[in-house]
């Protein structure tokens, strides 16, 4: 395979995060960054030149508009508009008014676009539909696959085992409809009694702790991109945890994915979790049809 130019729009704390990344991933030979500002996107690229010298990574970066991303191989879409969150329920639902205009312009912009599409701006599963019902791109939200990594922190720090022992997914929705497989999970090769009460608190905690901390989560959502991105670009094959389309409506379900190409790899449910799965379903449709008038409309940043 040869190397691939990804483009990341929105140079915020998840795409400065994501750039940096990407410079170190072998396969990725150049990263074009486009956010709201000329300025502010140059800054970013002169500091990654900086750490690209430093660090001798491989890629070169560059400045873009968002015209410029049809020639990426993949698009990493992480840009979020101005306004002020004050929800303490459904966090990450309370961004589908405001960004849903964005998404909906970009990806007008972006009609046609050949390459994969990351979605990771919130909310993440309702927005990659969104993207991809007006762009045509083959579209996946990142979101389920940092809860699933939280979840096995979580289980890990609970039996006082290593991570690496813990086996077991987060689906659903990337929100409060999360939907944690336990009856599925092992820990140690055994299944294992999950304090599902433990766990949800845990997977609100985690992201509020690194809110009041430093101000926006960042690095694990972050390094789910990379991590989704070498698999769909074909560098290596392996089992990844994105929102997709099912039916209609994108949620997040574990994929297996191989040359690129992936394929449901489905987890078995118990009948609590499969009536959790479907509620997540219907909240993810309903939030749809709030913003599905954005199908019409005009380009953003052409
Ligand atoms: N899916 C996940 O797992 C996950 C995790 C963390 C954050 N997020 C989401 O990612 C999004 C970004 O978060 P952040 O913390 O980086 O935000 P941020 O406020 O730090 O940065 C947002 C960036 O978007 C840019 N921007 C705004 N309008 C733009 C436009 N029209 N075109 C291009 N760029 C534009 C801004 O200039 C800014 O650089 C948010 O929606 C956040 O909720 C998702």
């Amino acid at each position: 395979m040869t190397g691939q130019t990804i483009g990341i729009i929105g140079a915020g704390a998840i795409g400065q995060t994501v750039a940096a990344l990407l410079t170190h991933e072998p396969w990725c030979t150049q990263v074009l960054v486009t956010t709201r500002t000329t300025e502010r996107a140059r800054g970013l690229v002169t500091d990654l030149e900086d750490m690209r010298q430093v660090a001798a990574s491989p890629a070169r970066v560059q400045a873009a508009t968002a015209a410029d991303l049809f020639g990426s191989d993949a698009l990493v879409i992480c840009p979020r508009a101005t306004f002020t969150n004050t929800a303490n329920r459904d966090v990450r639902m309370a961004g589908l008014a405001a960004n849903a205009p964005l998404i909906a312009g970009l990806a007008r912009t972006l009609t046609g676009y050949a390459g994969v599409a990351v979605m990771v701006t919130n909310p993440v599963d309702v927005l990659a539909r969104l993207f991809a019902r007006i762009s045509g791109a083959a579209t996946y939200g990142v979101g389920s696959a940092t809860d699933t990594a939280r979840y096995r922190l979580t289980l890990a720090g609970h039996y006082r085992v290593p991570v690496e022992t813990v086996d077991g997914y987060v689906i659903g929705e990337h929100g409060d409809h999360a939907v944690i497989c336990a009856s599925s999970t092992t820990v140690a090769g055994e299944t294992a009694p999950v304090p599902l009460d433990l766990v949800r608190t845990e997977l609100t905690a985690r992201p509020r702790r690194i809110n009041q901390g430093i101000g926006r989560t960042r690095c694990g959502p972050a390094a789910a991109v990379p991590s989704a991105l070498r698999h769909l670009t074909g560098y290596r094959d392996g089992t990844d945890v994105l929102s997709v389309n099912r039916e209609g409506v994108w949620i997040g379900i574990r994929l297996r994915i191989r040359s690129g190409q992936p394929t449901v790899h489905p987890l078995v449910l118990d009948e609590r979790e499969t009536a959790q799965f479907l509620a997540a379903r219907t909240k993810l449709n309903a939030a749809y049809q709030q913003i599905q008038h954005h199908e019409q409309g005009e380009a953003l940043c052409r």
